[in-house]
């Protein structure tokens, strides 16, 4: 499992463990571990040329002392100083170690103004350029053109909103080079705890991280420029609270997903229901029920009307199906739990049929036009068993009155609030995918790929999720779980092209499958 934090809960952690060691330990760890991984992206460190993004805090300190690594393994090294001060002791180091800084103090962003150097004439001194414009800013971009290797200390965690200037341009201009960048902590213009982006960002291939994932780099657009996660362990594992949110890897997929055994049988690996589907969308009954039979339950018994009951029979002949004259779950048979909505349509006839399979005792899932239908009465959603429910930014708008928008710039903080208001487990569909209950960690996935935005790969979710609750994992893990193999499923049926959501549905036993192959030590 992976466990995130926001940039409060690590700072506090940082504060306590820093008082217990001298100073400057904890950035020579972190730094130590930046210069690492940037020696390993590169064919090789001699003779190669880094170029150091540096702002005004920790963070480009961080890259600062990194950079004096690199330069003594024989890196040509060029800091580029884009705050109105540097950290003194990482410029020192650098420099000490033949590196070179090409900066600016705030007098010499004035314009003709000359520069007032604040590191002390002895360090700031022929080797570093200023960058009051014109030519010398002109010579950064250059060596950003030619680096090899980019290092993003613009801002970490000490962030506040969007980049300005000159580090916007600076994240543009590392954006148009070729070379890849590695980003300190957190991509610059990434906002840490919450992965928003407003404005300018840097786009890394890879991002050290000191001492714990930031929840901003699990969350889109954060997580996709983040690019691959290196986390640096600095010691700040005893000091660290409960996470802010937590993303499942495979090992813990793995251990989460339910396999049958020598004593299982159809009912007891769990029998799902799926009330989907209605004469005018037949096809969500069919990739509803596909998704179910496909993540594993013992059995399912869909229930719908005569059209999308004979498209479903005619495609799964492994489903039992029920076609309901009225709308009433009763003949059904027993099942552990429920998916309701996909394609259900939103008339007086779908909604008894939701309003009887909420008054059953198993947990139910309630998704698409069931979320519809419950924005006009939350009070359906009054019940004691488990309901996970599944929307995307625009249905979870409906239901709680809040713009679109909004949500989808905030994703972690509205199904949050949501799951409180409405007492209930939120899955929201998305890039990244959210699963929020209240008083726990909430759960992030980024298993997926933009290929699943397509229709009806709701559909499949919401019966593979359902598949999880009748295999008797609770709302949170099945809508987790769900949402990893659904992912892991849609990356698979694309491989690189457009899929489709039956597609998806016929990857799910692939997906478990590379899940099953891995070692069980592994984390990744
Ligand atoms: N603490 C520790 O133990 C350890 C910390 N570590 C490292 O320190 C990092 C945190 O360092 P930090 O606190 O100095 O903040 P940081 O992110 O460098 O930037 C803050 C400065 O940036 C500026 N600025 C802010 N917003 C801006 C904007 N939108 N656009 C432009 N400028 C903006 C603003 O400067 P000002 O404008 O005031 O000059 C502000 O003061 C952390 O991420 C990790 O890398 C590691 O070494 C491990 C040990
Ligand atoms: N850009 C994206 N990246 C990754 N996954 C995505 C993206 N856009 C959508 N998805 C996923 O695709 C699925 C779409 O579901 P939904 O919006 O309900 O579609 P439909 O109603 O057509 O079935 C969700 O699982 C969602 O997380
Ligand atoms: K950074």
């Amino acid at each position: 499992m992976f466990t995130a934090y926001t940039a409060d809960q690590i700072r506090t952690a940082e504060r306590a463990l820093m008082a217990t060691l001298p100073e400057g330990t904890l950035m020579r760890r972190a730094a130590t571990g930046l210069a690492a991984v940037c020696a390993a992206l590169l064919p090789r460190v001699y003779g190669s040329r880094v170029v150091l993004l540096v702002g005004s805090g920790d963070n480009g300190g961080d890259a600062l002392y990194a950079g004096a690594t690199l330069t003594g393994r024989g890196a040509a090294v060029t800091a580029v100083l884009a705050g109105s001060r540097a950290h003194e002791a990482g410029l020192a180091a650098l420099l000490a170690a033949g590196g070179r800084a090409t900066g600016h103090s705030a007098a010499a962003f004035s314009p003709g103004g000359a520069a007032a150097p604040r590191h002390g004439d002895a360090l700031v001194t022929h080797e570093t350029a200023v960058w009051g414009g014109g030519g010398d800013a002109d010579e950064a971009r250059r060596a950003v053109e030619r680096a090899d290797l980019i290092v993003d200390g613009l801002v970490g965690i000490g962030a506040s909103g969007a980049l300005r200037e000159p580090y916007a341009g600076l994240a543009e201009a590392a954006g148009r080079a070729a070379a890849p960048v590695v980003a300190v902590d957190v991509p610059s213009g990434v906002d840490s705890s919450t992965g928003r982006v407003e404005g300018a960002a840097i786009r890394a291939a890879v991002t050290v991280t000191m001492g714990a994932r930031k929840t901003g780099l699990l969350v889109d657009p954060g997580a996709t420029l983040a690019g691959r996660i290196e986390l640096v362990d600095i010691g700040l594992g005893p000091y660290l609270p409960d996470p802010d949110v937590t993303a499942l890897t495979r090992a813990s997929a793995r251990g989460l997903l339910p396999r049958p055994a020598a004593e299982s049988d159809k009912y007891r690996r769990g029998v799902v229901g799926v009330a989907a589907g209605s004469d005018h969308y037949t096809g969500a009954a069919v990739l509803a029920v596909g998704g179910a039979l496909n993540a594993g339950a013992g059995m399912v018994r869909y229930a719908g009307p005569a059209r999308p009951a004979g498209q479903v029979r005619a495609r799964w002949p492994e489903a039992v199906v029920t076609e309901l004259d009225a709308p009433d779950v009763d003949a059904v048979g027993r099942v552990q739990a429920w998916v309701v909505g996909p394609g259900l349509g939103t008339g007086e006839w779908a909604r008894e049929l939701l309003r009887r399979v909420l008054a059953t005792d198993v947990p139910v899932l309630v998704d698409a036009d069931g979320l519809n239908l419950v924005a006009r009465d939350v009070s359906l959603l009054r019940r004691t068993a488990p309901v996970l429910i599944t929307p995307h930014a625009g249905e979870l708008a409906r239901l709680t009155g809040t713009a679109r928008g909004a949500i989808e710039a905030a994703p972690l903080a509205h199904a949050r609030a949501a799951a409180a208001e409405l007492g209930v487990t939120v899955l929201l569909k998305g890039s990244t995918t959210v699963v929020a209950e209240e008083g726990t960690p909430t759960w992030v996935n980024g298993t997926g790929t933009p290929w699943l935005a397509t229709g009806g790969t709701g559909d499949v979710l919401s019966g593979v999720a359902g598949s999880l609750l009748a295999q008797g994992l609770g709302a949170r893990e099945a809508g987790a779980c769900g949402a990893y193999l659904h992912g892991l499923a849609g990356r698979i049926a694309a491989a690189g092209a457009p899929l489709t959501a039956a597609g998806v549905a016929e990857a799910l036993p692939a997906a478990i499958r590379e899940l099953n192959e891995i070692p069980a030590a592994s984390q990744r």
